[in-house]
């Protein structure tokens, strides 16, 4: 991948910690993300990393620390006022509506994009008529930037699901997000569906220029897609630096690329 335009940073996280009772779950994480920038977030299972996903996004509170994006403090707000700020999430299970249409989960994000304001008198017929019609067509080039143009009236749960996992990456998109936070998004793919998905997030940078945070075991997957990668073992960052920089950094390979249950290369 080309390296993002500028270093100013999008997204920062200072001293995050998550306490769980006697759990220290994330403890005093700094990280960081620039405009542009693919990053990742690696680690053993159990090491924080979902967690520190839900203290970005907003679902969990933070015990300690701070979120900031684009300048602007967004610790402890809820999701839906974190989206609409600009960041977007996908969750490790596939998070769409299975009885729902493509379209219509696609809508889901879209619709988030209009002011509260567009459903009530404050905005008249012909306002929300415009902003419903920009929804629709946002939705139009979703389908064809994603490939799910074909499936547009199926209904989610009946897609293959290499195909849901990309529609939970579009609908995170749909939501006009300045970074997107992917949990997982290759689990559970195989070789050609995790290559559609490298090429899916390729064509939402190069269309929007969005930076993209992503949880990921698939090591194959990471090394390809990130620009820097953070490795996150029992709540503690133990390493950051470039794919080519993690992958010979000797704490990294004993603490996660070495150790046994390690399969995902
Ligand atoms: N709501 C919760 N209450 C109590 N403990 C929790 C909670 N959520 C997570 N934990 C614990 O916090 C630690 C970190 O979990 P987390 O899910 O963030 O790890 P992870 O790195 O995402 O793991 P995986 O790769 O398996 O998804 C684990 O010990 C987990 O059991």
């Amino acid at each position: 991948m080309t390296n993002p335009t500028t270093s100013q940073p999008l997204l920062e996280v200072r001293g995050l910690s998550k306490r769980f009772g006697g759990l220290q779950a994330v403890s005093d994480l700094d990280l960081h993300v620039a405009r542009d920038e693919v990053v990742g977030l690696i680690g053993p299972n159990g090491a924080g990393k979902s967690t520190a996903f839900n203290l970005i996004s907003g679902t969990l509170i933070p015990t300690a620390g701070r979120v900031v994006l684009e300048g602007g403090d967004i610790t402890g707000m809820a999701p839906s006022a974190v989206v609409r700020r600009g960041l977007a999430r996908t969750f490790q299970s596939t998070s769409v509506y299975q009885s729902a249409t493509v379209e219509q989960n696609l809508l889901r994000g879209a619709l988030s994009t209009l002011p509260g304001s567009v459903w009530t008198h404050a905005v008249t017929t012909r306002e929300r008529r415009a902003g419903l019609l920009r929804v629709a067509r946002e939705v139009d080039e979703i389908l064809e930037l994603s490939g799910l143009g074909p499936y547009r009236h199926v209904a989610a749960g009946g897609l293959a699901y290499g195909h849901q996992k990309l529609l939970g990456v579009a609908i995170g998109f749909a939501t006009r997000p300045k970074i997107l936070l992917l949990d997982e998004p290759a689990a559970g793919l195989n070789g050609e569906e995790c290559a559609e998905l490298g090429r899916l997030l390729q064509r939402l940078r190069a269309h929007r220029g969005i930076s993209v945070l992503f949880v990921e075991h698939h090591m194959a997957v990471v090394m390809e897609l990130c620009h820097r990668i953070y490795v996150l073992v029992q709540g503690r960052k133990i390493a950051e630096g470039t794919p080519r920089e993690i992958q010979s950094d000797p704490a990294v390979i004993e603490a996660y690329l070495g150790a046994p249950d390690y399969a995902h290369a």
